[in-house]
């Protein structure tokens, strides 16, 4: 029998979900504020929740984390309006485990609750089998739901032994994650081994990663242990997977099948056995598609697929992967900590960041280097480019009071320094919102019901976008 908590400020509709909980076997408990629920989901332990959005005392969608951090840790399925996919596509984004309207039949209730505790079941004993202690995060910083989730994925892989293939932009962070891999895991006593197979010689690549005997070729003044034997019992890092040569494919495609191989010039086979990970920025399965890629070791490399999110997505970490790289500097470098001025992190917000994490810790670097002994950091120590850049596009978008009635332009880039074009078509995107939403609530004057009928949202969806860029309603 499972505890199952419902959260509705409709008595009724309470008083109906309790019925079919019982008549499925199992103990319903009701709460008609979020206040409420939350003390009870926090005091007993509860198995499943069912959550309205609307509470007299705030938006459920909001308290989903909350309930999700109760000792019990409830899968949760949002109450919807009758054909609100604003509030259900929000409930998947929050985490919820499932959504259903609140019309929804016996039949329908009674499969959506029986799913989340089967599910519930399964995930309890695989946590029985398989305890996971705290995530070793390895200086990887970052608090956003599209980072938690990557977390998730890293605590799950690293409690098997199955490939991990990490794909995003460059500098987001693939390689920090492949180590996070490797040092959650049983393996992480053994050695991690790099292979960096965009900056290997072709000519190389085969003695670097399977070794060679000595006399093998010219050159071969010794035995020497390649890259994959010396992975033995430990993690095995591909990156720039994508830049292995077709002709190697199929000799690595054995290897991960064998475990085993021949070093150059070798009779002899030599044992591995090691984890692999794998990351790229490229698009593997186009390169499948356009035959520069074997679809089989694709499928091989790929049983866990973790996607690094860009920076630009990333909200308020960018903030908090700052002030960690600015503590780190100053600790390295002996200084004492430095400050930061608001501003500075403004037009840190304001850059979409094409080189990502990587570019944000050499911006950095730059301007703890030139605040020499000042003890904060102001946007005057940023580099000039930066700081250009930011404030051509900050004037073409009418961020500047002189032009907050001017017409739309599109900013213009200096040849050099042109974005990718997802980049700059994210934070173009993401700066209009952010515009129409400030217009929107000033002329309604801070009514949310009046901004909803103007916008055409509904009210979940209205204070998710407010929530998302720090709007105050
Ligand atoms: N979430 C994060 N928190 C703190 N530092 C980070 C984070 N992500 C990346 N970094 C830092 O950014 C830099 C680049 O990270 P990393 O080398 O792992 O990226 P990458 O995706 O492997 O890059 P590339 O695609 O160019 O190989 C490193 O200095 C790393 O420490």
């Amino acid at each position: 029998m499972a505890r199952v908590l419902i959260i509705d400020d409709d008595e009724t509709l309470c008083y109906s979900l309790s019925r079919v909980v019982r008549s499925a076997d199992h103990e319903a408990l009701t709460a008609q504020t979020l206040h409420e629920g939350l003390a009870l989901a926090e005091a007993g332990d509860v198995d499943a929740v069912f959550l309205d959005v609307r509470l007299p005392d705030g938006n459920g969608l909001e308290a989903l984390p909350a309930l999700q951090k109760a000792p019990s840790a409830p899968e949760v399925i949002i109450l919807t309006g009758l054909g609100d996919p604003d509030g259900a596509e929000l409930a998947m984004i929050n985490g919820a485990w499932d959504y259903i309207e609140k019309t929804a039949s016996k039949k329908e209730i009674t499969l959506t609750l029986a799913r989340a505790l089967q599910y519930r079941r399964e995930k309890v004993s695989a946590m029985e089998r398989n305890p996971v202690v705290a995530l070793n995060r390895e200086g990887i910083v970052g608090e956003s739901p599209v980072m938690n989730d990557c977390f998730d994925l890293v605590a799950r892989a690293a409690a098997s032994d199955a490939s991990v293939l990490i794909t995003g932009e460059t500098g987001t962070g693939k390689e920090l994650f492949a180590r996070a891999v490797h040092a959650n895991s049983l393996r992480q006593d053994a050695p991690f081994v790099i292979v960096d197979c965009a900056s290997i010689p072709e000519s190389l690549v085969e003695s670097l990663l399977f070794g060679h005997v000595k006399g093998a070729f010219t050159g071969a003044d010794r035995d020497r242990v390649g890259l994959i034997a010396q992975a033995h019992n430990g993690t095995l890092f591909l990156d720039e997977v994508g830049e292995l040569p077709m002709s190697l494919q199929k000799a690595f495609l054995r290897v991960l099948q064998e475990h085993t191989i021949r070093p150059v010039g070798s009779r002899e086979m030599v044992t591995s056995h090691f984890r692999l990970v794998c990351a790229t920025n490229r698009d593997l399965e186009a390169m499948v598609k356009e035959g520069t890629f074997r679809k089989d070791l694709l499928y091989r490399i790929h049983a866990f697929s973790l996607e690094l999110p860009p920076l630009r997505q990333r909200g308020t970490d960018l903030r908090e992967i700052a002030s960690y790289h600015i503590a780190r500097f100053c600790k390295e470098t002996g200084r004492d900590q430095k400050g930061v001025s608001s501003d500075f992190f403004d037009v840190l917000e304001k850059h979409s960041w094409p080189g990502n994490v990587r570019e944000l810790v050499n911006v950095l670097d730059q301007a703890l280097i030139s605040s020499r002994h000042e003890p904060t950091l102001f946007p005057k120590h940023l580099p000039m480019k930066l700081r250009a850049r930011v404030a051509r596009a900050r004037v073409s978008h009418g961020d500047h009071p002189s032009e907050a009635q001017g017409p739309e332009v599109t900013p213009h880039y200096d040849p050099e320094a042109m974005p990718p074009l997802q980049a700059y078509r994210d934070r173009v995107c993401a700066e209009a919102e952010a515009r129409y939403l400030k217009d929107l609530m000033a002329g309604s004057g801070g009514n949310v019901k009046k901004a909803c009928a103007t916008a055409g949202l509904s009210q979940s969806r209205l204070y998710a976008l407010l929530k998302r860029h720090d709007i105050s309603h």
